[in-house]
């Protein structure tokens, strides 16, 4: 049985979203009451929403799971995960280590969970230079050690730092064509 979701975790700025893109396999659009940054767009990055309308989703029960992350809410919605277990399209998310547990607990053996790392200086460094102010780069680190701690949670790390670049970028490569043989609709 292939995979039907490639999910990426670890800390802020080690690299997730950049590693996803290079799989290069359609991801699920996850919700957020966080504000757009410049250049995202709605349906695309994220369904841009209201805390109060992702708290009614929640409670309405149309979410599969929901973090509190930085005073905003993230969640994905039931519908989005049902729609890829049942169907033949893989695809790729971007999740905290709370919410890749309860992936794990319902879909374990659906689920490639890659976890993506990178020391704390050079996150630190990442998020300046996305221009996040000196508040918000402590509160995104202040979860590092939680979500370095949660890795073995992960089927597979890749320690994806600056000198490290390339053989992240393989080693994605690989994954990708190892998925690729495994799932001929890929
Ligand atoms: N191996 C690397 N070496 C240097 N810079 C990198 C590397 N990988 C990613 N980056 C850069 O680090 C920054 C953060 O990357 P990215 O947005 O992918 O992280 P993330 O883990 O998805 O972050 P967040 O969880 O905060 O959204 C980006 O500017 C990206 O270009
Ligand atoms: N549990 C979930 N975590 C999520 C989801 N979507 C994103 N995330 C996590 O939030 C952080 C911060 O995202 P950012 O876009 O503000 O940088 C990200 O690193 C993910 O770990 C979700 O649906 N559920």
């Amino acid at each position: 049985m292939s995979f039907k979701l490639i999910v990426f975790q670890g800390p802020s700025a080690s690299g997730k979203s950049t590693l996803q893109a290079l799989l290069d396999i359609p991801k699920v659009v996850t919700w957020t009451s966080r504000a757009p940054r410049e250049g995202e767009v709605n349906g695309v990055d994220y369904h841009f929403v209201t805390k109060e309308i992702m708290c009614e989703m929640f409670e309405e029960g149309n979410m599969l799971e929901m973090t509190k992350y930085q005073g905003n809410y993230y969640g994905t919605s039931i519908l989005s995960i049902n729609e890829i277990m049942i169907g033949q399209q893989m695809k790729s998310v971007v999740m905290d280590a709370n919410g890749v547990k309860i992936l794990k607990e319902r879909f374990h053996d659906k689920i490639l969970v890659i976890g993506v790392t990178a020391d704390k200086e050079q996150c630190r460094l990442r998020l300046l230079s996305r221009d996040t102010d000196d508040k918000e780069v402590t509160r995104r680190l202040a979860s590092y050690e939680e979500e370095m701690s949660t890795l073995s949670q992960c089927d597979i790390v890749i320690y994806n730092t600056e000198e490290n670049r390339e053989k992240a970028k393989r080693m994605i490569n690989y994954i990708k064509r190892g998925l690729v043989e495994d799932n001929e609709l890929l």
